[in-house]
């Protein structure tokens, strides 16, 4: 049955680093027994190996099997062994022929290697609690994959009727088991001693089991301290403990060396643990002499002040160190040392231990660095003494510690966990505890609940609330100093006021209202003071911008607005100089008066620069746009008002616009001409479009009237397609006779066009030569030589007033559909 050449080994597990130290005392236990066999413990991936490492000759990384149904746990109050299924992979170490399986909380009083030789495959002692089952804190079994998939499966689906691997195993093997003598695994209880039993099979044992969550490195060494068999059971784990990880002991022999114990061993057995203290002061102020002194005493002062000051804390004999410890040079007391005490609960549970350790019920027994460093105090263990902290301190006057800059002992949260003992941090949040009603009367309804109230509707008041008839006090600084408006505002639903009865309002601005229009007054000043004698109330409000006046401004406006509708000129002002036309130029006489826009939200007028007669006035075809004076060149401070540039008018030499080279007066513009060379042209096109010789003499005189003799160009004839000869297209359309154009133009009444008008108004802007089919070098030489201009000639050629020097402007134009607005003028 015993496969050739396999091993024998003595196999622990290590769920968690909180049972290091018994497996570590257990594996010592049996190698200090003189074992012939191998160590090997099973560990899960979340534990430090590196201790067992030394102790154990095979450290077996095993994959952690969880109880994914852990409610039996509970009925045990065992949930920390939810991981207990992982013990199933002794199965599958196949590698042993035959493995002795310990616990880790077992202490090896002998080594019991006889069991190797057993002949079952499976062998345990009896529990002590239900003595039909049998305990798994010793197994004698033998790997094979059959019973570990077996166990596996029921693992996996929770089968285990303690939850842990105690009730899976003994549902597994039921009585088919070896039963071993209880001396293999006694299982001491400090609540039932068979003390007679204990007597006669004493020198019988050969394993202790610890079972239960009160494990002796959790309970502390002083724990158990009675003469009862369950504590010299506990002594002796500590006893092999202390063998090999106990630092400093009192018996020590003279040759002995002191062991080098590996600080996580001590971390977590209870009491042994002793932390490196730091005392912190604050960063940026180094300790003062002072201080070091109290630290150190006066005698032993550091070699050098630093921030952080550490400070090994010596170990001690803890059994026999029911004084007050010295450490060395440091008489003096340590008032921060007594705070410590205000966290420690448990003290007077311990009034036989110098250190305070964490709390009774956790399996953890990692004590607190804080508490370590408390052990000066010796056997302050009351909570009283915490209050007069220093009064049992063997003090002397020279050396009395200064209150405030004495240096903090913390816990270093970079390298601790916080004390064990410490208060929660949220201990004094608010509780509030609901308990369950205890009346046993049954609940019984009301006969009828009220009813709701009928008349719930809001009452609409009748009346309006009455306003307040005078403004509130100011109460804020904004409204204290407000900023005085510059302009006035024209209010929509304000009382439209009468021209000739009513006298003005006096507007709240600051400027007076002007009884006349001023000669030259600035724009602001104009906008914003009403005249008190203008009968057009609508020409007396201002609507005029800052910036109306800034031309480049006023054409990037009308490169990129809309177009105005055709409604625009029916809002115009009738009773106006001349109409509409008039209200415009004078608006630009006030450098971007708004008079003759009244129609527009975003008013512009100061970026227009030509404008068309009214309706009135113009023909029922478009004529020749009518330009529009303007100040000259914009010239700052050349501003004028509505009024001054009436006045002035056209008298004005300034005002005068000067022709454009290369535009044709006013004055040889005859539309209906035009209308007719357009029609010509169109005409003429159309016939060399469609191949057909243009024949009329008319189109051919006004071809070469406006462009200037051409060569003509012969088209050459081509062959058309065999068949194809006679061919006519369904879409051809036979060419229209060169007399019949269209639109028909409609001549224009120009006795009362505002064209006129203007032209009359300002005979400097018509040429002084030329007729409609002048070259247009005539207009240029005539420009030239006129001497009642006084604005010199500008050296720039380029396009006329409608974009400045250096401004970009079309050089092409890509023909377009009329849009909407320019057919709706075009129709009109
Ligand atoms: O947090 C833990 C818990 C358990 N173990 C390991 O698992 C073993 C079992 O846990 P233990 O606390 O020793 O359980 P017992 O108090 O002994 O409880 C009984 O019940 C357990 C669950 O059924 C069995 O495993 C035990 O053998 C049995 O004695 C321990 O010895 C360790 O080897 C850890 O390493 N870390
Ligand atoms: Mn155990």
């Amino acid at each position: 049955m015993a496969a050739q050449g396999l091993e024998d080994v003595y196999a622990s597990l290590l769920l968690t680093d909180t049972y290091l130290p018994g497996a570590l005392v257990l594996a010592h236990s049996l190698r200090d027994a003189g074992t012939t066999k191998k160590l090997a413990i099973l560990v899960t991936l979340d534990t430090v190996s590196a201790a067992v490492q030394a102790v154990y000759d095979y450290v077996i990384p095993v994959g952690r099997i969880r109880n994914e149904h852990p409610g039996n746990l509970d009925l045990m109050n065992r949930p920390d062994l939810h991981s207990a299924f992982t013990k199933v992979n002794l199965w599958r170490q196949v590698q042993f022929r035959k493995i002795v399986y310990v616990d880790a909380d077992v202490v090896a009083y002998r080594a019991p290697d006889e069991l190797f030789d057993l002949p079952h495959a499976f062998a345990a002692a009896p529990d002590i609690g239900w003595p039909d089952l049998f305990n798994t804190g010793l197994m004698v079994l033998t790997p094979n994959k059959g019973d570990y998939y077996a166990l596996l499966a029921m693992a996996q689906r929770g089968i285990s009727f303690d939850g842990a691997d105690q009730g899976l195993l003994n549902m597994y093997f039921k009585t088919g088991y070896h039963r071993l003598s209880f001396t293999y695994n006694v299982t001491p209880s400090a609540h039932y001693q068979y003390l007679p039993a204990y007597k006669h099979f004493q020198s019988a044992i050969n394993l202790v089991h610890f079972i239960g969550p009160e494990k002796p490195w959790v309970q502390g060494r002083d724990k158990a301290t009675g003469g009862g068999p369950f504590d010299q059971m506990v002594g002796r784990w500590w006893a092999v403990y202390d063998r090999h990880y106990r630092k400093n002991t009192p018996q020590m022999e003279p040759g002995r060396q002191e062991p080098q114990v590996p600080e996580i061993i001590q971390y977590f057995v209870k009491g042994e643990f002793q932390p490196t203290v730091r005392y912190v002061v604050p960063v940026g102020e180094p300790p003062s002499d002072q201080q070091i002194g109290d630290l150190y005493g006066q005698q032993n002062q550091p070699p050098a002040p630093s921030h952080v000051v550490d400070s090994h804390q010596p170990q001690q004999d803890q059994h026999h160190t029911h004084q007050s410890f010295d450490p060395p040079s440091t008489q003096q007391s340590h008032p921060h040392h007594n705070h410590q005490h205000h966290n420690n609960d448990h003290s007077h549970q311990h009034q036989h231990q110098y250190q305070h350790q964490s709390s009774e019920s956790s399996s953890h027994s990692a004590s607190d660095p804080r508490v370590s460093s408390s052990f000066q105090e010796g056997t302050h263990t009351e909570a009283q003494q915490d209050q007069a902290p220093d009064h049992q301190q063997p003090s002397e006057p020279e050396h009395k510690p200064e209150p405030q800059p004495e240096p903090v002992p913390s816990w270093d949260a970079q390298w601790h966990p916080p004390p064990a003992d410490s208060k929660p941090e949220a201990e004094n949040f608010p509780q509030t505890h609901y308990a369950m009603s205890s009346d046993p009367a049954q609940f019984v309804p009301p006969e009828r609940y009220p009813s709701p109230p009928k008349n719930m509707w809001y009452e609409v008041p009748k009346e309006p609330p009455a306003q307040p008839q005078e403004k509130p006090k100011p109460l804020f600084p904004w409204e204290t100093h407000q900023p005085r408006p510059t302009r006035a505002e024209q209010r929509s639903t304000a009382p439209q006021p009468q021209p000739q009865s009513r006298q003005p309002q006096p507007q709240p601005g600051p400027e007076p209202a002007p009884s006349t229009p001023p000669p030259a007054p600035a724009t602001r000043a104009a906008i914003s003071a009403p005249a008190a004698t203008i009968t057009d109330i609508w020409s007396s409000f201002p609507r005029s911008n800052a910036w109306d006046n800034i031309p480049e401004i006023n054409r990037y406006v009308d490169r990129t607005m809309p177009k105005p509708q055709r409604t625009r000129n029916r809002n115009l002002p009738s009773g106006r100089g001349n109409g509409g036309n008039g209200g415009v130029i004078a608006g630009h006489g006030n450098a971007g008066g708004m008079a003759g826009n009244f129609g527009y939200g975003t008013p512009r007028r100061g970026s227009k620069v030509t404008d068309f007669p009214s309706e009135e006035d113009r023909p029922s075809l478009p004529v020749t746009p009518a330009p529009i004076r303007r100040p000259r060149r914009w010239v700052a401070g050349d501003q004028h008002d509505a009024s001054s540039a009436s006045a002035a008018g056209a008298n004005n030499d300034d005002d005068q616009l000067q022709g454009a080279v290369g535009v044709p007066g006013q004055a040889d513009w005859d539309p209906a001409a035009q209308l007719r060379k357009l029609a010509r042209e169109q005409s003429e096109l159309l016939f060399q479009r469609l191949g057909a010789k243009a024949t009329g003499e008319g189109s051919s005189v006004g071809r070469r009237g406006l462009l200037g003799p051409e060569p003509q160009r012969e088209i050459p004839s081509r062959s058309l397609p065999f068949g194809s000869e006679n061919a006519k297209s369904p879409t051809y359309v036979a060419p229209v006779p060169p007399n019949v154009v269209s639109p028909k133009p409609v001549k224009p009444v120009t006795g009362a066009s505002s064209v006129s008008k203007l032209l009359a108004e300002a005979p400097e802007i018509i040429p002084s030569s030329g007729t409609g089919g002048t070259d247009r070098r005539d207009y240029a030489t005539a420009a030239t030589n006129s001497n009642s201009n006084p604005i010199a000639t500008p050296s720039y050629q380029g396009p006329g007033l409608v974009y400045e020097k250096g401004e970009d402007f079309p050089t092409q134009e890509t023909p377009a559909l009329p849009t909407e607005e320019e057919r709706d003028v075009l129709e009109t």
